[in-house]
Protein backbone atom coordinates (compact mmCIF):
# COMPACT_ATOMS: atom_id res chain seq x y z
CA UNK A 1 0.00 0.00 0.00
CA UNK A 2 1.17 3.57 -0.98
CA UNK A 3 0.75 6.37 1.56
CA UNK A 4 -1.64 9.55 0.79
CA UNK A 5 -1.40 12.56 2.02
CA UNK A 6 -4.68 14.84 1.25
CA UNK A 7 -4.55 18.74 1.74
CA UNK A 8 -7.68 20.15 1.65
CA UNK A 9 -8.91 17.35 3.59
CA UNK A 10 -12.24 19.17 5.17
CA UNK A 11 -13.28 20.88 1.61
CA UNK A 12 -15.87 19.60 -0.75
CA UNK A 13 -12.91 18.09 -3.07
CA UNK A 14 -11.15 16.77 0.24
CA UNK A 15 -14.06 14.91 1.37
CA UNK A 16 -14.49 13.51 -1.80
CA UNK A 17 -11.10 11.99 -1.28
CA UNK A 18 -11.83 10.87 1.54
CA UNK A 19 -14.32 8.89 0.57
CA UNK A 20 -12.69 7.39 -2.79
CA UNK A 21 -9.48 7.01 -0.41
CA UNK A 22 -10.84 5.30 2.42
CA UNK A 23 -10.97 1.73 0.89
CA UNK A 24 -8.68 2.28 -2.06
CA UNK A 25 -6.48 -1.20 -2.76
CA UNK A 26 -3.31 0.63 -3.02
CA UNK A 27 -3.74 3.62 -1.90
CA UNK A 28 -3.61 3.95 2.44
CA UNK A 29 -5.33 7.08 4.01
CA UNK A 30 -2.44 8.84 5.87
CA UNK A 31 -1.97 12.10 6.82
CA UNK A 32 -4.76 15.12 6.47
CA UNK A 33 -3.70 18.40 6.08
CA UNK A 34 -6.43 21.76 6.12
CA UNK A 35 -6.35 25.17 8.02
CA UNK A 36 -5.03 26.30 11.28
CA UNK A 37 -8.51 26.28 12.47
CA UNK A 38 -8.60 22.24 12.01
CA UNK A 39 -5.48 21.61 12.77
CA UNK A 40 -4.62 19.27 16.18
CA UNK A 41 -8.32 17.88 15.50
CA UNK A 42 -10.01 14.89 15.41
CA UNK A 43 -11.00 14.72 11.30
CA UNK A 44 -14.25 13.82 12.67
CA UNK A 45 -14.39 17.24 14.93
CA UNK A 46 -12.60 19.70 12.37
CA UNK A 47 -15.08 18.26 9.12
CA UNK A 48 -18.27 19.52 8.27
CA UNK A 49 -19.47 16.77 6.51
CA UNK A 50 -21.80 16.86 3.80
CA UNK A 51 -21.87 13.41 1.58
CA UNK A 52 -24.35 11.45 1.14
CA UNK A 53 -22.13 8.36 2.08
CA UNK A 54 -21.13 8.69 5.87
CA UNK A 55 -17.94 9.45 6.77
CA UNK A 56 -15.79 6.71 6.72
CA UNK A 57 -14.59 4.88 9.93
CA UNK A 58 -10.79 4.64 8.79
CA UNK A 59 -10.54 8.33 8.55
CA UNK A 60 -12.78 9.79 11.90
CA UNK A 61 -9.94 9.37 14.30
CA UNK A 62 -6.86 11.13 12.26
CA UNK A 63 -5.61 14.32 13.76
CA UNK A 64 -5.79 16.89 10.98
CA UNK A 65 -2.28 18.58 10.60
CA UNK A 66 -1.08 22.17 9.61
CA UNK A 67 0.24 21.76 5.66
CA UNK A 68 3.62 21.64 6.09
CA UNK A 69 5.84 19.40 4.43
CA UNK A 70 7.06 17.60 7.08
CA UNK A 71 4.47 16.24 8.77
CA UNK A 72 4.05 14.39 5.25
CA UNK A 73 7.29 13.38 4.71
CA UNK A 74 6.76 9.73 4.49
CA UNK A 75 3.70 9.79 2.26
CA UNK A 76 4.16 8.67 -1.44
CA UNK A 77 1.58 10.84 -3.02
CA UNK A 78 -0.02 14.04 -1.96
CA UNK A 79 -3.83 14.75 -2.67
CA UNK A 80 -4.77 18.42 -3.02
CA UNK A 81 -8.05 20.15 -2.23
CA UNK A 82 -6.34 23.12 -1.23
CA UNK A 83 -8.32 26.77 -1.35
CA UNK A 84 -6.30 27.97 -4.43
CA UNK A 85 -5.75 31.28 -2.18
CA UNK A 86 -2.92 28.86 0.06
CA UNK A 87 -2.15 26.32 -2.49
CA UNK A 88 0.57 28.48 -4.33
CA UNK A 89 2.38 28.48 -1.48
CA UNK A 90 2.34 24.94 0.71
CA UNK A 91 2.09 23.05 -2.82
CA UNK A 92 5.51 24.89 -3.25
CA UNK A 93 7.43 23.81 -0.16
CA UNK A 94 5.82 20.47 -0.61
CA UNK A 95 7.35 20.09 -4.32
CA UNK A 96 10.56 21.34 -3.18
CA UNK A 97 10.79 18.90 0.11
CA UNK A 98 10.94 16.03 -2.50
CA UNK A 99 7.07 15.21 -2.33
CA UNK A 100 4.77 14.22 -5.38
CA UNK A 101 1.84 16.65 -5.11
CA UNK A 102 -1.08 15.60 -7.74
CA UNK A 103 -3.81 19.34 -7.46
CA UNK A 104 -7.01 20.46 -7.87
CA UNK A 105 -5.97 23.95 -7.70
CA UNK A 106 -5.48 26.19 -10.31
CA UNK A 107 -1.89 28.20 -9.37
CA UNK A 108 0.11 25.95 -11.70
CA UNK A 109 -1.93 24.53 -14.38
CA UNK A 110 -0.37 26.90 -17.13
CA UNK A 111 3.35 26.19 -16.34
CA UNK A 112 4.88 24.91 -19.63
CA UNK A 113 6.60 21.51 -17.15
CA UNK A 114 3.59 21.18 -15.19
CA UNK A 115 1.00 18.67 -16.94
CA UNK A 116 -2.85 19.56 -17.06
CA UNK A 117 -4.10 15.96 -16.20
CA UNK A 118 -7.50 15.04 -17.36
CA UNK A 119 -6.36 10.94 -16.70
CA UNK A 120 -9.07 9.44 -19.20
CA UNK A 121 -7.83 11.95 -21.90
CA UNK A 122 -4.49 12.58 -21.88
CA UNK A 123 -2.32 10.59 -19.28
CA UNK A 124 0.42 10.78 -21.73
CA UNK A 125 1.46 14.30 -20.66
CA UNK A 126 2.36 12.61 -17.45
CA UNK A 127 5.95 11.80 -19.88
CA UNK A 128 6.84 15.50 -18.58
CA UNK A 129 7.04 13.72 -14.86
CA UNK A 130 8.57 10.62 -16.07
CA UNK A 131 11.12 12.59 -17.83
CA UNK A 132 11.72 14.82 -14.34
CA UNK A 133 11.68 11.33 -12.16
CA UNK A 134 14.33 9.87 -14.49
CA UNK A 135 16.89 12.63 -14.08
CA UNK A 136 17.38 11.94 -10.92
CA UNK A 137 14.21 14.76 -9.42
CA UNK A 138 12.37 13.90 -6.50
CA UNK A 139 9.26 16.23 -5.87
CA UNK A 140 6.70 17.21 -8.74
CA UNK A 141 3.71 19.05 -9.51
CA UNK A 142 0.88 17.68 -11.66
CA UNK A 143 -2.30 19.59 -12.21
CA UNK A 144 -5.94 18.25 -12.48
CA UNK A 145 -8.06 20.44 -14.81
CA UNK A 146 -11.00 23.10 -14.16
CA UNK A 147 -14.10 20.67 -13.42
CA UNK A 148 -15.63 21.86 -16.07
CA UNK A 149 -13.10 21.50 -18.07
CA UNK A 150 -12.73 17.83 -17.32
CA UNK A 151 -16.25 17.17 -18.45
CA UNK A 152 -16.07 18.98 -22.08
CA UNK A 153 -12.52 17.41 -23.33
CA UNK A 154 -13.56 13.54 -22.68
CA UNK A 155 -15.86 13.54 -25.95
CA UNK A 156 -13.70 15.59 -27.64
CA UNK A 157 -10.07 14.06 -27.12
CA UNK A 158 -11.52 10.24 -29.08
CA UNK A 159 -13.19 12.72 -31.81
CA UNK A 160 -9.77 14.25 -32.54
CA UNK A 161 -7.66 11.68 -32.89
CA UNK A 162 -10.60 10.12 -35.15
CA UNK A 163 -11.81 13.07 -37.41
CA UNK A 164 -9.27 15.77 -37.21
CA UNK A 165 -8.78 18.89 -35.88
CA UNK A 166 -11.89 20.92 -34.25
CA UNK A 167 -11.47 24.34 -35.46
CA UNK A 168 -14.48 26.16 -33.75
CA UNK A 169 -16.45 24.62 -29.90
CA UNK A 170 -19.05 26.31 -28.02
CA UNK A 171 -19.85 25.36 -24.94
CA UNK A 172 -23.06 26.71 -22.32
CA UNK A 173 -22.19 24.92 -18.66
CA UNK A 174 -24.93 24.29 -16.10
CA UNK A 175 -22.66 23.82 -12.71
CA UNK A 176 -23.71 22.13 -9.74
CA UNK A 177 -23.37 24.35 -6.15
CA UNK A 178 -20.39 21.48 -4.94
CA UNK A 179 -18.30 23.50 -7.42
CA UNK A 180 -18.25 26.57 -5.90
CA UNK A 181 -16.86 24.39 -2.73
CA UNK A 182 -17.90 24.66 0.80
CA UNK A 183 -15.92 27.51 2.29
CA UNK A 184 -18.54 29.34 2.70
CA UNK A 185 -19.83 27.71 -0.22
CA UNK A 186 -23.19 29.01 -2.37
CA UNK A 187 -25.89 30.69 -0.37
CA UNK A 188 -29.01 29.19 -0.30
CA UNK A 189 -30.97 32.43 -1.20
CA UNK A 190 -28.55 32.96 -4.38
CA UNK A 191 -29.42 29.69 -5.93
CA UNK A 192 -32.89 28.06 -4.99
CA UNK A 193 -35.58 29.06 -7.62
CA UNK A 194 -32.58 30.83 -9.22
CA UNK A 195 -29.64 30.56 -12.04
CA UNK A 196 -26.59 32.58 -11.32
CA UNK A 197 -25.24 33.09 -15.35
CA UNK A 198 -21.63 34.27 -13.85
CA UNK A 199 -19.06 31.82 -12.56
CA UNK A 200 -15.95 34.05 -11.38
CA UNK A 201 -12.42 32.78 -14.00
CA UNK A 202 -13.96 29.80 -15.09
CA UNK A 203 -15.08 30.83 -18.70
CA UNK A 204 -11.31 31.88 -18.98
CA UNK A 205 -10.08 28.46 -17.70
CA UNK A 206 -12.17 26.25 -20.03
CA UNK A 207 -11.63 28.44 -23.62
CA UNK A 208 -7.52 28.02 -22.06
CA UNK A 209 -7.32 24.80 -20.65
CA UNK A 210 -8.92 22.86 -23.18
CA UNK A 211 -6.09 24.35 -26.03
CA UNK A 212 -3.29 22.84 -23.25
CA UNK A 213 -5.28 19.54 -22.75
CA UNK A 214 -5.60 18.62 -26.69
CA UNK A 215 -1.99 19.81 -26.89
CA UNK A 216 0.90 18.01 -27.44
CA UNK A 217 4.69 18.01 -26.09
CA UNK A 218 7.85 19.74 -27.00
CA UNK A 219 10.01 16.80 -28.74
CA UNK A 220 12.31 16.61 -26.03
CA UNK A 221 8.97 15.89 -23.66
CA UNK A 222 9.48 18.88 -21.16
CA UNK A 223 7.15 20.75 -22.18
CA UNK A 224 3.07 21.05 -23.25
CA UNK A 225 2.48 22.76 -26.28
CA UNK A 226 -0.96 24.18 -26.67
CA UNK A 227 -3.18 24.18 -29.13
CA UNK A 228 -2.88 27.78 -31.03
CA UNK A 229 -5.79 29.63 -30.66
CA UNK A 230 -6.48 30.17 -34.45
CA UNK A 231 -6.58 26.39 -35.09
CA UNK A 232 -9.15 25.88 -32.64
CA UNK A 233 -11.73 28.79 -31.06
CA UNK A 234 -13.32 27.66 -27.61
CA UNK A 235 -16.03 29.74 -26.72
CA UNK A 236 -17.99 29.00 -23.15
CA UNK A 237 -20.68 30.54 -21.34
CA UNK A 238 -20.87 29.31 -17.77
CA UNK A 239 -24.03 28.87 -15.30
CA UNK A 240 -24.40 27.98 -11.64
CA UNK A 241 -27.38 25.90 -11.49
CA UNK A 242 -29.65 24.43 -8.21
CA UNK A 243 -28.10 20.87 -8.40
CA UNK A 244 -25.37 19.65 -5.80
CA UNK A 245 -23.30 17.61 -8.00
CA UNK A 246 -22.52 16.75 -11.74
CA UNK A 247 -21.93 19.59 -14.26
CA UNK A 248 -23.55 19.73 -17.06
CA UNK A 249 -22.66 21.13 -20.59
CA UNK A 250 -24.29 21.75 -23.96
CA UNK A 251 -21.54 21.90 -26.64
CA UNK A 252 -21.48 23.04 -30.09
CA UNK A 253 -18.37 21.78 -32.26
CA UNK A 254 -17.08 22.09 -36.55
CA UNK A 255 -14.59 19.72 -37.51
CA UNK A 256 -11.88 21.48 -40.18
CA UNK A 257 -11.98 18.48 -42.49
CA UNK A 258 -14.70 18.33 -44.77
CA UNK A 259 -17.04 16.76 -45.03
CA UNK A 260 -17.89 16.25 -41.82
CA UNK A 261 -18.64 12.60 -40.29
CA UNK A 262 -22.00 11.03 -39.63
CA UNK A 263 -23.80 11.41 -36.62
CA UNK A 264 -23.66 7.96 -35.97
CA UNK A 265 -19.78 8.05 -37.14
CA UNK A 266 -19.91 10.09 -33.88
CA UNK A 267 -21.91 8.21 -31.57
CA UNK A 268 -19.58 4.99 -32.41
CA UNK A 269 -16.25 6.71 -32.25
CA UNK A 270 -17.95 8.01 -28.75
CA UNK A 271 -18.60 4.61 -27.66
CA UNK A 272 -15.40 2.71 -29.14
CA UNK A 273 -13.24 5.35 -26.60
CA UNK A 274 -11.38 3.00 -23.89
CA UNK A 275 -8.81 5.29 -21.88
CA UNK A 276 -5.80 4.57 -21.24
CA UNK A 277 -5.84 4.05 -17.64
CA UNK A 278 -8.70 1.03 -18.14
CA UNK A 279 -6.05 -0.79 -20.52
CA UNK A 280 -3.27 -0.06 -18.08
CA UNK A 281 -6.45 -1.70 -15.23
CA UNK A 282 -5.97 0.61 -12.86
CA UNK A 283 -8.89 -0.22 -10.21
CA UNK A 284 -10.75 3.25 -10.68
CA UNK A 285 -10.66 3.26 -14.61
CA UNK A 286 -14.22 3.77 -15.87
CA UNK A 287 -15.19 0.53 -17.57
CA UNK A 288 -17.01 2.68 -20.23
CA UNK A 289 -15.21 5.70 -20.72
CA UNK A 290 -18.11 7.38 -22.67
CA UNK A 291 -21.51 6.63 -22.00
CA UNK A 292 -23.22 7.30 -25.41
CA UNK A 293 -27.11 8.07 -24.23
CA UNK A 294 -29.80 7.50 -26.91
CA UNK A 295 -33.05 8.69 -24.76
CA UNK A 296 -34.25 11.93 -25.61
CA UNK A 297 -34.07 13.97 -22.30
CA UNK A 298 -30.47 12.52 -21.07
CA UNK A 299 -28.38 13.00 -19.35
CA UNK A 300 -29.52 13.87 -16.32
CA UNK A 301 -27.23 14.96 -13.07
CA UNK A 302 -29.29 12.90 -10.82
CA UNK A 303 -29.55 9.79 -12.86
CA UNK A 304 -26.63 9.97 -14.34
CA UNK A 305 -23.71 11.26 -12.70
CA UNK A 306 -22.58 8.37 -11.05
CA UNK A 307 -22.21 6.29 -13.91
CA UNK A 308 -19.26 3.95 -13.70
CA UNK A 309 -18.90 5.61 -9.84
CA UNK A 310 -18.33 8.90 -11.24
CA UNK A 311 -15.17 8.21 -13.31
CA UNK A 312 -17.63 7.97 -16.29
CA UNK A 313 -19.00 10.89 -18.90
CA UNK A 314 -21.97 10.86 -20.19
CA UNK A 315 -22.99 12.40 -23.61
CA UNK A 316 -26.63 12.77 -25.01
CA UNK A 317 -28.61 14.53 -27.68
CA UNK A 318 -26.14 13.81 -30.45
CA UNK A 319 -27.29 15.51 -33.14
CA UNK A 320 -26.65 17.78 -36.33
CA UNK A 321 -26.08 21.43 -35.58
CA UNK A 322 -27.54 23.80 -38.22
CA UNK A 323 -24.70 26.40 -37.57
CA UNK A 324 -21.44 24.09 -36.51
CA UNK A 325 -21.60 20.52 -37.23
CA UNK A 326 -22.97 18.77 -34.56
CA UNK A 327 -24.28 19.91 -30.66
CA UNK A 328 -24.51 17.33 -27.61
CA UNK A 329 -25.43 17.63 -24.15
CA UNK A 330 -22.14 16.23 -21.56
CA UNK A 331 -22.29 15.54 -18.14
CA UNK A 332 -19.62 15.07 -15.60
CA UNK A 333 -19.41 14.20 -12.03
CA UNK A 334 -17.36 17.88 -11.09
CA UNK A 335 -16.06 16.29 -8.17
CA UNK A 336 -15.15 12.67 -9.66
CA UNK A 337 -14.06 12.89 -12.50
CA UNK A 338 -13.90 16.79 -12.87
CA UNK A 339 -11.34 16.79 -9.27
CA UNK A 340 -10.51 13.99 -6.89
CA UNK A 341 -11.41 11.19 -8.67
CA UNK A 342 -9.31 12.13 -11.19
CA UNK A 343 -6.40 12.72 -8.54
CA UNK A 344 -7.26 9.51 -7.52
CA UNK A 345 -7.01 7.79 -11.28
CA UNK A 346 -4.14 10.13 -11.76
CA UNK A 347 -2.34 8.51 -8.81
CA UNK A 348 -3.04 4.67 -10.10
CA UNK A 349 -1.85 5.72 -13.38
CA UNK A 350 2.12 7.03 -11.96
CA UNK A 351 1.98 3.55 -9.75
CA UNK A 352 1.29 1.60 -12.64
CA UNK A 353 4.49 3.33 -14.97
CA UNK A 354 6.26 3.16 -11.35
CA UNK A 355 6.88 7.02 -10.81
CA UNK A 356 5.65 6.97 -7.11
N1 LIG B 1 -15.40 21.69 -5.89
C1 LIG B 1 -15.09 21.31 -7.13
O1 LIG B 1 -15.90 20.69 -7.86
C2 LIG B 1 -13.74 21.62 -7.68
C3 LIG B 1 -12.77 22.35 -6.98
N2 LIG B 1 -11.54 22.57 -7.53
C4 LIG B 1 -10.48 23.27 -6.80
O2 LIG B 1 -10.09 22.44 -5.70
C5 LIG B 1 -9.71 23.26 -4.58
C6 LIG B 1 -10.59 22.94 -3.40
O3 LIG B 1 -11.93 23.28 -3.72
P1 LIG B 1 -13.13 22.99 -2.75
O4 LIG B 1 -12.95 21.68 -2.11
O5 LIG B 1 -14.33 23.22 -3.57
O6 LIG B 1 -12.94 24.16 -1.64
P2 LIG B 1 -13.45 24.23 -0.15
O7 LIG B 1 -13.60 25.65 0.15
O8 LIG B 1 -14.64 23.35 0.04
O9 LIG B 1 -12.21 23.61 0.71
C7 LIG B 1 -11.02 24.32 0.87
C8 LIG B 1 -10.02 23.52 1.72
O10 LIG B 1 -8.83 24.32 1.88
C9 LIG B 1 -8.51 24.40 3.28
N3 LIG B 1 -7.88 25.68 3.59
C10 LIG B 1 -8.43 26.92 3.56
N4 LIG B 1 -7.53 27.84 3.94
C11 LIG B 1 -6.37 27.17 4.21
C12 LIG B 1 -5.08 27.57 4.69
N5 LIG B 1 -4.79 28.84 4.93
N6 LIG B 1 -4.15 26.61 4.84
C13 LIG B 1 -4.43 25.31 4.61
N7 LIG B 1 -5.66 24.87 4.20
C14 LIG B 1 -6.60 25.80 4.00
C15 LIG B 1 -9.85 24.26 3.99
O11 LIG B 1 -9.62 23.86 5.33
P3 LIG B 1 -10.53 24.37 6.59
O12 LIG B 1 -11.77 23.52 6.58
O13 LIG B 1 -9.65 24.10 7.77
O14 LIG B 1 -10.81 25.81 6.36
C16 LIG B 1 -10.52 23.19 3.14
O15 LIG B 1 -10.03 21.93 3.51
C17 LIG B 1 -9.83 24.70 -5.02
O16 LIG B 1 -8.59 25.14 -5.45
C18 LIG B 1 -10.84 24.61 -6.17
O17 LIG B 1 -10.70 25.69 -7.05
C19 LIG B 1 -11.26 22.06 -8.77
C20 LIG B 1 -12.15 21.36 -9.50
C21 LIG B 1 -13.48 21.10 -9.00
N1 LIG C 1 -15.03 26.77 -10.63
C1 LIG C 1 -15.54 25.40 -10.55
C2 LIG C 1 -14.78 24.64 -9.53
C3 LIG C 1 -13.37 25.12 -9.37
O1 LIG C 1 -13.00 25.47 -8.28
O2 LIG C 1 -12.63 25.14 -10.46
P1 LIG C 1 -11.11 25.65 -10.53
O3 LIG C 1 -10.28 24.70 -9.74
O4 LIG C 1 -10.79 25.66 -11.95
O5 LIG C 1 -11.07 27.03 -9.91
C4 LIG C 1 -17.01 25.47 -10.23
O6 LIG C 1 -17.36 26.47 -9.70
O7 LIG C 1 -17.78 24.57 -10.49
Amino acid sequence: MKKAGVLGATGSVGQRFILLLSEHPEFELSVLGASSRSAGKRYEDAVVWKQTDLLPESARDIIVQECKAEAFKDCDIIFSGLDADYAGEIEKEFVSSGLAVVSNAKNYRREADVPLIVPIVNPEHLEIVEQKVKSGQKGFQICISNCSTAGLVAPLKPLVEKFGPIDLLTTTTLQAISGAGFSPGVPGIDILDNIVPFISGEEEKMEWETRKILGGLSEDKKECRLVSEDAMKVSAQCNRVPVIDGHTECISLRFERRPPPSVEAVKQCLREYVCEASKLGCPSAPKNTIHVLEQNDRPQPRLDRVRDNGFGVSVGRIREDPVLDFKMVVLSHNTIIGAAGSGVLIGEILLKKGLI
